[in-house]
């Protein structure tokens, strides 16, 4: 959630990855700055200072910008937690979620994984460890799974590349993993456009699980499916959480089920991790505007309000605006905001926030909506 200067330096960590992104350097620790006393033992991941940038064509033939898809993340996942992941479309959600599993490499900053640094390693070292013990769900199981492959085969394969057991250890191994997900046993010769979608997922959840990882990381792992299903597939993952002591990482539009599933909830504005609060906290409590007006807007969360309304739409991700990114849009923005991105704020119990004008304890979500509806006189 933080810049590129303040991940490491707030953990104790030493070097300070190269600042990047618009405005001004970061300082402080983040949401980032570096997991509460006493947790660092038992980060399976960690990211200090982790940016992405693409380069995507926008115009033009040859015009090609940088695209930053995330900025000076921080962030550590603990073993057996759930963290849930919000923000609007583009936030860099998706990024977050594959540069935690090794899947996208970070232009800049680090990722810790049990201990090391995932990038320094070999890469047949990499894949091995990221292959073993993390799992991925996505949105689509209809794209994730080979559809030329049977469920057998489908969850066979992870522990023939990763070379698990003997041959009758596999077939046993993937009857247990039909067994978890509650898939029946004939479906094992099915292909998956032969299944339902919510059977497809369960496919995929298996398979994620193939290798009996430590974090699991699942992105709007229902969002493709049957508003029918979607309850089962949420149960199915908790139960799975809870069963196999797994840290899940869970990113979604979804924000009442986010808050529902998790026990810590990141906001992400712009590539930006913006807040970190304990999921009980997380909608009422708030300190980011962002936060707040993301709540605000989900209907039957809190008691009957007019969402907090926001002005403009999402900035470019291309030229993201100096300072706090969300100072184009946030209602108390003053001149501090365009001039630096602000410091962390540590409100206790691990919820941090980066605002140079938090909402107090003392402000209800009705003085919000007001503030938000007044005209403005900005400084
Ligand atoms: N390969 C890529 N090339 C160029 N830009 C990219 C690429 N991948 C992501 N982006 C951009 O990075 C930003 C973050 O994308 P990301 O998919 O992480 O967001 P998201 O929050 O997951 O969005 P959604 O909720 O719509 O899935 C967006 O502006 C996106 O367009």
């Amino acid at each position: 959630m933080t810049g590129g200067s303040d991940g490491a330096a707030a953990r104790g960590g030493g070097g300070t990855p190269p600042a990047e992104g618009a405005g001004a350097p970061d300082s402080g620790g983040g949401p980032g700055g570096g997991p509460p006393p006493g947790r660092a033992d038992t980060d399976l991941v960690a990211l200090s200072g982790a940016g992405v940038v693409h380069r995507a064509r926008t115009g033009g033939l040859f015009r090609r910008d940088s695209v930053h898809a995330l900025t000076g993340a921080d962030l550590a996942v603990a073993s057996g937690e759930t963290v849930g992941v919000v923000g609007e479309s583009g936030c860099g959600k998706s990024t977050l979620a594959k540069v935690l599993v090794g899947v996208e490499r970070p232009t800049s900053g680090t990722v810790t994984f049990l201990g090391r640094d995932l990038w320094a390693m070999a890469p047949a070292e990499r894949r091995s460890l990221v292959g073993a013990r993390t799992g991925m769900v996505f949105q689509d199981p209809s794209t994730a799974l080979n559809r030329r492959l049977t469920v057998r085969r489908i969850l066979r394969d992870p522990l023939d590349v990763h070379g698990r057991g003997g041959s009758e250890q596999r077939e046993r191994r993937v009857r247990e993993l039909m067994a978890l997900v509650g898939l029946p046993k004939v479906l094992a010769e099915s292909l998956p456009g032969q299944l339902s979608g919510g059977q497809r997922q369960r496919v995929a959840i298996a398979r994620a699980l193939a290798l009996e990882p430590s974090l699991v990381v699942a992105d709007e792992p229902t969002s493709a499916l049957d508003v029918s299903v979607r309850a089962q597939i949420l149960n199915l993952l908790l139960d799975l959480k809870e069963r196999l002591g797994l840290a899940l990482v869970f990113v979604s539009h979804d924000i009442r089920t986010v808050r529902r599933m998790s026990d810590r909830v990141i906001t992400m504005y712009l590539g930006r991790i913006v807040e970190e609060a304990p999921a009980a906290e997380v909608a009422d409590r708030a300190r980011h505007p962002y936060t707040r007006a993301l709540f605000s807007a989900t209907p039957g969360l809190l008691a009957p309000i007019d969402p907090i309304p926001l002005a403009g739409p999402v900035p470019s991700a291309t030229h993201p605006p100096s300072g706090c990114p969300f100072r184009t849009r946030c209602w108390r923005a003053d001149h501090s905001c365009a001039a630096a991105m602000p410091d962390v704020g540590d409100a206790g119990r691990g919820h941090r926030f980066r605002c140079h004008h938090p909402v107090g304890a003392d402000e209800s979500i009705h003085d919000l909506v007001l503030q938000a509806t007044a005209p403005k006189e900005r400084s």
